[in-house]
């Protein structure tokens, strides 16, 4: 039978015979093997594990108990030498890592109660894999990191950053602090947890913010490191992202990584090697003329790890930019894949497939790991899906992997989670302009249907291949919510759940307009209308009840060929039913009042939030660099009488370098005086003219750069 292991092994033989499951095992090695391999080997065979029985050799290269296998071990980090034949069992690592994987491999093969004779010969491509939990909002809880560790133990990852950007002891202002007794014994737990799974528990500090240049924020930073080696901690990072300012100096930021790899990470016996986040983290950002690069390329230990997003902040990695960044760091770069993450489209779940990044990347990269949502169980497709891409590039394959993850993470709901992450993959519009394919299957044959629907003539069979898909999203979604086999899974996702029993039942009963407007059944068709409006209200009432955030409040799902096809079904048989009966039923207003015109090149894609009385821009996680000249405008669809405009640039100093203007016809404007209130938020009000233009341009010398928390026009009391 073909051997199915996650991660897909390098070198399988199989001879195609199998023999039953040995009653009992009798284990050789077990005072010189892994003793984390020892005990998940004894907690998965049990009581079957014993002095008698079917000979199991367990050891690393050099152990006694594996010496015959000696040859046979691949000579890499993790590797290793498992077979199974009718005389014995053999898992020898090449080192202790390499054992510990031979066991999770071999817990694996056990299939309906026989274990294949096979020879496995099998290492990861990439050194460093796994996962940093490094995104913007709510952190994980305790008892999902614990639940993440043995996820990655039982996917061969061995990696897990700690620097969620939301806790104020890894970033400003108390990096300088020693956890409390509470954060500090549960870090403690989870540092225990990483090893038992033979994960690197790497802690990370985010001292950039306000950090002097000075000893005394050095030794602040080494007692805290000292700290967190008490706790057990034994790999560590510094991240440099997302600052500007003195904490951005590129010679500075050199000068303290080299000391704490002298006095530190070197010094100590048992420290992995130092991981640096750069404050140019990725070439869209990457300024030639600020020498930062190069000063880090020339001068940083050459030992350090340097992390690194790829061309822009969120982008698939290639091998021609993999090349391009080992160029100017003088090293291979360690991976910090922007995906799942969603903290910039917090009203999206990203579970779809991990594709677009090179296969042949291996030998340019040290490392590779994925930033997830804040909502860990949902993260958990991705992973396994980079834990195969990162193991074994050259046989991965997207939809086999995604299938696989699917049914390791669902697996009494296979077909259910399937059509749900089916239909919740892409993010829409974006700040970053990074998509991902949604409805990949559906998508023709809803485009087919509409076309065919417009001119009038459609396919019965892509009307009923329509209708058969939303009966499954709404049956999904039902299944999932009395789903009891991950509720911590179900918790994290039920806002979604809910949106998508409303999109399956919505589009059923589009559908049926369709119908009940063929048949001329007036009344019918009327039931069918009001309650498409009626689901729409449902839905935009559950947008404002669920997942409230300052970025992007809400739920959505299907955006991206789902919803879109109701919205058009519903309207085009509205109007067709109007037409025909001289009725003027309304449509499902989808407009916005508001577009945003600006030359500063990160807002320009940015998705606005239109509220009833009010429009926000959405508030920006990374530092935005402002131009001189710089402009942001925003235009109302009429002229209203504004009460006020409120803007936040997270900025040191004043804003003398900008003025606020607002105007009726965008010919004449007049300047707004800002006053600061009490949070420091900058308020805009004028006299009661009519408005339907406001704009704020930097009308200084130099590019400024700000945090954009927060932007938006009250149009309306
Ligand atoms: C080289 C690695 C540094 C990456 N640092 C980053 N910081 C931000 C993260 O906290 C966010 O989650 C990510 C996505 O918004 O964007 C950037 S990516």
């Amino acid at each position: 039978q073909d051997i199915k292991v996650q991660p897909s092994p390098r070198q399988v033989n199989v001879t195609g015979k199998s023999m039953t499951i040995p009653v009992a095992f009798r284990l050789v090695g077990e005072q010189e093997a892994n003793p984390h391999a020892i005990a998940l080997l004894k907690q998965f065979l049990g009581d079957r594990l014993g002095t008698e029985g079917f000979p199991l050799y367990v050891g690393e290269k050099g152990d006694r108990a594996v010496r015959g296998a000696k040859r046979l071990i691949p000579d890499h980090p993790e590797g290793y030498y498992l077979s199974i034949t009718d005389k014995a069992i053999m898992l020898a690592g090449n080192d202790e890592r390499g054992t510990y994987y031979a066991v999770r491999t071999f817990m694996q093969l056990f299939h309906e109660g026989h274990l294949p004779f096979v020879g496995i010969q099998d290492y990861p491509d990439v050194r460093f894999r796994g996962v940093v939990e490094g995104f913007y909002g709510t952190p994980w809880s305790h008892e999902a990191r614990l639940r993440q560790l043995q996820f990655y133990g039982e996917n061969k990852l061995n990696t897990y950053i700690y620097g969620p950007k939301d806790d104020p002891f890894h970033s400003s202002p108390n990096w300088r602090k020693p956890y409390p007794a509470k954060e500090a014994a549960r870090l403690a737990e989870l540092v225990k947890v990483a090893n038992e799974n033979e994960v690197d528990f790497v802690w990370a500090i985010h001292p950039g913010l306000d950090i002097r240049w000075e000893t005394s924020d050095r030794d602040s930073l080494m007692a805290k490191f000292e700290h967190m080696y008490d706790l057990g901690v034994r790999s560590f990072a510094v991240f440099f992202d997302d600052i500007s300012g003195e904490g951005a100096k590129a010679d500075r930021q050199v000068e303290l990584l080299n000391y704490i790899d002298d006095h530190f990470v070197q010094v100590k016996p048992d420290v992995t090697p130092l991981i640096v986040c750069p404050t140019e983290y990725n070439k869209g950002w990457a300024r030639p003329e600020s020498g930062y690069l190069a000063t880090i390329g020339e001068k940083l230990n050459p030992s350090v790890e340097v992390m690194w997003t790829g061309d822009r902040v969120i982008s698939e990695i290639t091998r021609e930019g993999v090349e391009w960044i080992r160029e100017q760091i003088k090293r291979p770069s360690y991976i910090w894949w922007n995906f799942p993450v969603s903290d910039y489209v917090r009203d999206h779940l990203l579970l779809g497939e991990v594709y677009g990044n090179g296969k042949d990347i291996a030998g340019s990269i040290s490392g590779f790991v994925a930033n997830p949502m804040e909502w860990a169980e949902a993260s958990k497709l991705a992973i396994y899906c980079v834990a195969d891409y990162t193991w074994n590039m050259q046989s991965y394959d997207r939809f086999r992997s995604w299938y696989r993850a699917i049914r390791a993470i669902m697996p009494e709901n296979v077909e259910a989670f399937t059509v749900f992450a089916r239909h919740n993959s892409d993010l829409g519009e974006n700040v970053h302009r990074f998509r991902r394919e949604e409805s990949v299957e559906i998508q023709p044959v809803a485009e087919r249907f509409m076309k065919g629907y417009r001119e009038g003539h459609y396919d019965e069979r892509d009307f009923l291949a329509l209708q058969d898909e939303f009966e499954r999203v709404a049956e999904a979604a039902d299944l999932l919510l009395i789903d009891r086999e991950n509720e911590a899974l179900i918790e994290e996702i039920t806002p979604w759940l809910h949106q998508f029993k409303i999109l399956g039942d919505a589009g059923q009963e589009a559908l049926a307009m369709i119908k009940a407007g063929e048949r001329g059944d007036r009344e019918l068709f009327l039931r069918k209308y009001n309650h498409v409006k009626a689901l729409r209200k449902r839905s935009y009432e559950l947008e404002r009840q669920f997942n409230q955030n300052p970025y992007q409040p809400g739920v959505k799902t299907g955006t991206t060929v789902l919803q879109p096809l109701v919205l058009d079904v519903f309207t085009e048989a509205t109007e067709r039913f109007n037409r025909q009966n001289g009725t003027d039923l309304p449509l499902l207003a989808d407009y916005s009042p508001c577009k945003l015109t600006t030359n500063v090149p990160q807002l320009e894609h940015l998705p606005l939030q239109v509220y009833p009385s009010r429009v926000h821009l959405t508030p920006l996680l990374e530092v935005v660099k402002w131009p001189a000249g710089g402009y942001l405008q925003l235009e109302l669809d009429d002229a209203y009488r504004i009460p006020g405009t409120r803007l936040n640039f997270d900025v040191k100093g004043d804003l003398s370098w900008g003025v606020m203007e607002v105007s009726a016809d965008g010919e004449t404007w007049q300047t707004v005086t800002l006053t600061r209130d009490a949070r420091g938020r900058l308020n805009g009000k004028w006299e009661d003219t009519p408005v339907k233009f406001v704009r704020f341009t930097n009308t200084g010398e130099g590019e400024q750069q700000v945090y954009l928390r927060e932007f938006y026009v009250v149009f309306s009391l």
